[in-house]
């Protein structure tokens, strides 16, 4: 991200200084201005530490914390609040009445010790915490301070769950509880939100492969600090985590040591993450993860997509090489679709030709079409090991980070990335040309992207000019004056 200050969203930092310069406020600020905020400081403690350890604690007395936030409060209100070391209760009260006056988005990171083991919180803080968790919209405890705060013994992933239970029900609206200090292979964070409407509580697992770092200082601050940069720019929650996950990998793959031994070191701060290995894998249980992948496509390029709703626009586009196309029809009865999926299936396998049906996976997999292509809420209901077991070809449709890291985890033969521009054709997400551009450079070396939504021949430079490798249309061809000059137009530029 490159925005000039004067542009820059503001945050604000409620921490404590690191004078080594690794952790604290000193982490959080390099890392809300290299995602292209204005961090602000408000300095809650200061502790005299370097690589080995802290030395000494010293708490901002009550009147200049309240000071430095008055100051703040009067002509920098933020977009978003990154709070963690909290020393002493009469600091507590004085954020407490802050958060409520402020409210702005707020991610608590509830440090209690240092990773070198020093305490940086007095206990009677610890067990007056839930009064601030009503101003808390996401709490990020490690295992220890889950456990510490839930009062649950965790072991298992059970546990991390109920922990998380606890906790949402002691007030705060979200939790994010991070495993990254488990020692398997791989880590795993548990987050859980309570809607306030009548669905209930949301939860999925991010899993990372886990980073045989040394150097791994700051990773609490960095996280919370990148979710409160993501959130003052704009980005739900979901995905603001999503994107803060892929950050602190990043960070994590890129740090240098530091120090006499050079054993102890802090994370990178690389900018908006675009490797997509640095990216969780999202899914509903702990152990979803890791999946076998379907049949890839032959291309990583599908070229020029067309979305169809009959047998006789299958038959008017093929015979012109349209060699990727979708059956979308809604709306018919059991026989009609039996009937429409066998024979698209068959003018696919005629033309040599990628035959994608959408919804309809039973029929797909009974008339061996190609593939199928499915949407977000589809993920839940399909029987995607047996689209999978059938040889089918998968494709879904993402419409944020969060939507395509979670259809990255099940390995599908493409992502759909939409709705680009607004569209009469569906009520859908308008994700713009800038979010398009910075996805294909995360994916498309891991898969064959289409774009999808508003394309026109107008603005398929626009389209193109990110890089992917397909654009998927519907009344582009089907309401143009001439459906054939249109799409072979389309094709040329797309796959020319
Ligand atoms: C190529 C392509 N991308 C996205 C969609 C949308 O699919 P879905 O989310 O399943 O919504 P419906 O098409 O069923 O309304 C698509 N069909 N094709
Ligand atoms: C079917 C569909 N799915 C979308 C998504 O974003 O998932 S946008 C879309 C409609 C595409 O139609 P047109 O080319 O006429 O804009
Ligand atoms: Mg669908």
């Amino acid at each position: 991200m490159t925005k000039q200050a004067s542009s820059r969203p503001i945050v604000w930092a409620i921490a404590a200084s690191d004078s080594g310069g690794c952790a604290g406020i000193q982490a959080d600020l390099r890392t809300l201005n290299d995602l292209g905020t204005h961090g602000c400081s408000v300095i809650t403690a200061l502790t005299a530490q370097n690589t080995q350890g802290i030395q000494h604690i010293q708490p901002t007395s009550a009147d200049n914390l309240s000071a430095q936030l008055k100051a703040l409060s009067a002509d920098l209100p933020p977009k978003a609040i990154k709070l963690s070391v909290i020393p002493n209760t009469e600091a507590l009260s004085i954020i407490k009445d802050q958060l409520a006056w402020q409210n702005s988005f707020c991610v608590y990171d509830p440090v209690i010790s240092s990773t070198s083991g020093n305490a940086l919180v007095n206990a009677e803080v610890i067990d007056q915490l839930p009064q601030l968790y009503p101003y808390i919209d996401l709490l990020t405890p490690n295992l220890d301070e889950a456990s510490r705060l839930s009062g649950v013994n965790i072991k298992h992933a059970d546990d991390v769950k109920h922990a998380a239970e606890k906790l949402l029900a002691q007030g705060v609206k979200a939790v994010l509880i991070k495993g990254g200090h488990s020692d398997d292979e791989i880590c795993q964070d548990f987050f859980s939100y309570s809607s306030s409407g009548t669905d209930g509580q949301h939860s999925f697992w991010l899993t990372n492969h886990k980073q045989a770092n040394p150097n791994s200082r700051a990773t609490g601050c960095t996280l919370s600090s990148a979710i409160a940069a993501f959130i003052a720019q704009g980005k739900p929650l979901q995905d603001a985590l999503v994107l803060a996950n892929a950050y602190v990998q990043q960070g994590l793959r890129l740090a240098l040591s530091l120090g006499d031994d050079n054993k102890v070191g802090t994370l990178a701060n690389a900018g908006t993450p675009e490797t997509f290995a640095d990216f969780p894998q999202i899914s509903d249980t702990a152990e979803a993860v890791n999946l076998p992948a379907f049949p890839r496509c032959d291309s990583l390029n599908l070229g020029l997509y067309p979305v169809v709703d009959s047998i006789e626009w299958l038959e008017k586009l093929l015979p012109l090489g349209v060699k990727t196309i979708q059956l979308r029809v809604k709306n018919k009865t059991d026989a009609e679709l039996d009937e429409l999926v066998k024979r698209a299936s068959e003018l696919g396998h005629q033309h040599n030709a990628r035959m994608f049906i959408n919804d309809h996976w039973q029929l797909a997999i009974k008339h061996k079409a190609y593939g199928v292509h499915l949407g977000q809420e589809d993920l839940d209901s399909a029987d995607l090991a047996a689209i999978r077991e059938a040889g089918v070809h998968l494709g879904l449709s993402t419409h944020s980070e969060y939507e395509w890291a979670r259809a990255a985890t099940f390995k599908p033969s493409y992502l759909a990335i939409g709705a680009i521009f607004p569209t009469d054709t569906k009520e859908v997400i308008i994700v713009g040309t800038e979010n398009l551009h910075q996805w294909v450079k995360v994916l498309s070396k891991g898969f064959p992207l289409t774009a999808i939504g508003g394309i026109k021949s107008h603005n398929l430079d626009q389209i193109l000019s990110s890089g992917v490798g397909s654009v998927a249309v519907v009344t582009a061809i089907t309401a143009a004056e001439d459906y054939v000059k249109a799409t072979e137009e389309l094709m040329a530029r797309i796959e020319g």
